[in-house]
């Protein structure tokens, strides 16, 4: 199941392995891509990928993981077309939703409708700038920052009868799918909230509509 089974004014689709060339033109032969169309996808796609996981490393850093490499995470990418209409105008395009990785950056095209929950649990509009990406943590980065990043939640509110697209970037978990708080992350003051998260599991638990906004995470709540 896909989000666009649940989300009707939504159609997704994608790359499984973004961080691999091979999957990214494997992609392209499915969709019977042009040469010149391959050589835009898979720079965009290596690009991209060399930007999230610099952010996801800066992201470490600030917390005083220094020298993390998030190079050899899993990553994801998404192409989210929505068919925006009069009449779909205020409803929800993408429902409230955390992402379930570490971390997403988002190109969003010239139609907003983005919004994302506050830390006071309001809604704020992001209105999306040409030449910029917008970086979200996901339900990984939360367990991975032993809780120190907050997992956002984010909708897609139709704003205008037009098309719109936006592409999604994820750096999801280690290769072995297993996301865990490394250790200087955990102490006295800070114990350890999540127990290793076997990232597939976790994914397959969140196939509903109700259970994308990160509160499954609750099921890996550490022992005490
Ligand atoms: O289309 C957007 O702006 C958001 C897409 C999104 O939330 C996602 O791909 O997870
Ligand atoms: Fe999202």
């Amino acid at each position: 199941m896909s989000y666009g089974d649940f989300m009707p004014l939504l159609e997704t689709f994608g790359i499984y392995d973004a961080a691999s060339t091979d999957d990214v033109l494997a992609f392209c032969s499915s969709m019977e891509a042009s040469p010149r169309q391959r050589e835009v996808l898979s720079t965009y796609t290596c690009r991209v990928h060399a930007l999230a996981v610099d952010i996801a490393s800066k992201v470490a850093e600030g917390l005083g993981i220094l020298d993390f490499s998030f190079q050899d995470w899993h990553c994801t990418m998404r192409l989210n077309v929505y068919d925006l209409k009069e009449e779909t105008i205020g409803l929800e395009a993408a429902y409230l939703h955390s992402d379930s990785g570490f971390l997403t950056v988002l190109l969003e095209g010239e139609i907003n409708g983005l919004e994302v929950v506050d830390q006071t649990g309001k809604f704020v509009a992001v209105h999306s700038q040409p030449g910029t990406f917008v970086a979200i943590i996901g339900d990984m980065g939360k367990v991975w920052s032993n809780g120190r990043l907050r997992n956002v939640q984010h909708r897609v509110i139709c704003t205008q009868a037009a098309p719109r697209i936006s592409i999604s970037f994820s750096v999801v978990s280690p290769r072995d799918g297993v996301v865990v708080s490394p250790a200087p992350l955990v102490d006295e003051e800070h114990p350890r909230i999540y127990r290793s998260v076997p990232y597939n599991d976790y994914r397959e638990f969140r196939r509903s509509p109700s259970s994308l906004d990160g509160n499954f995470l609750s099921l890996y709540q550490a022992e005490e």
